[in-house]
């Protein structure tokens, strides 16, 4: 079901107990999540464990098989996906990858490319920027529109761990000057912005969400990366004590089955570090 959100005006997109089902399989089951005005949301988890789904299925690009989900009404998105489609045999600078799919005026290019700090590239074949520069250029494509709420499926793939650091404040800073909600997607388990405001870890189902932990606090780290990257990048530590079943039912570490993984009296906690 899809349709549009009558709750609190600065709420961009609103899941309830969504699940998406194909080929005979639950994808995802049972996902609340929501997204507001100038907040950041991460989605994380392995590789397979529903995130794209969720953020499709949060835009209404699929349509879940159970469940709701609500959107602000004309809700503007900006989308950076996993992947793009693209023929790298033909020439491609970096101010035909804005309008490829839409038009838009010299100035607004030019804004969109300032804003993320690859002004000097826009002439730039696409096929030679560095991982860091390419993901700029995604995003200058997401943010020309000004966008309500910001979609970005792994923006930092293919990025050093600086580069890294670099894109995650560009992120931060695009939701502090524009107030557009940002919901992000990374399937790096442990390393996540430090100004996520929740994380909400997948495993075809919510295994837990919370706050990121600070890593400020670890002396290797601060000698490593230094007080800048610390500022940046927390670490969202915790240990998943069950495994999906090919049946779906869930194994947890002490041997029991249950039906999901909430069905047992185990710890789940909806902040910090935790273990469940
Ligand atoms: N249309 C579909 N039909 C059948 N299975 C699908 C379909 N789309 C996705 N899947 C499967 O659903 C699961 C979740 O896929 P999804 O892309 O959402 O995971 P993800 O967490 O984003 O993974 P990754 O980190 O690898 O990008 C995967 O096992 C995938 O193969």
């Amino acid at each position: 079901m899809l349709h549009a959100s009558q709750s609190s005006p600065n709420r961009l997109i609103d899941m309830k107990n969504v699940g998406v089902r194909r080929a005979g399989r639950w994808l995802v089951r049972g996902i609340d999540l929501c997204v507001n005005a100038g907040e950041i949301v991460t989605l994380i988890g392995p590789n397979g464990s529903g995130k794209s789904t969720t953020a499709r299925a949060a835009l209404g690009v699929l349509k879940p098989d159970e469940g709701s989900v609500s959107r602000k009404a004309d809700l503007k998105v900006g989308y950076v996906p996993q992947k793009l489609a693209i023929d790298w045999t033909l020439p491609l600078n970096v101010e035909r990858l804005m309008t490829l799919t839409e038009n838009h005026p010299a100035g607004k290019i030019d804004e969109a490319l300032e804003a993320v700090g690859i002004s000097h590239l826009k002439r730039a074949e696409v096929q030679h920027l560095s991982g860091g520069e390419f993901q700029r250029a995604l995003l200058a494509r997401a943010i020309i529109r000004k966008p309500d709420l910001l979609v970005l499926d792994e923006p930092v793939q293919g990025v050093d761990f600086t580069g890294q650091v670099a894109l995650y404040r560009l992120i931060k800073d695009i939701r502090d000057k524009t107030g557009c909600g940002i919901l992000l997607i990374s399937h790096d388990l442990h390393v996540v912005m430090a100004d996520t405001d929740t994380v909400v870890c997948l495993n075809g189902h919510v295994c837990c969400r919370g706050t990121p932990q600070s890593v400020a606090s670890s002396a290797e780290y601060l000698k490593l990366f230094g007080t800048r990257a610390a500022e940046t990048l927390a670490l969202y530590s915790h240990h998943h004590d069950h495994t999906h079943l090919p049946d779906g039912r869930v194994k947890f570490a002490d041997g029991t089955i249950a039906e999901t993984c909430s069905d047992q009296d185990h710890d789940h906690v909806e902040s910090g570090t935790h273990s469940h």
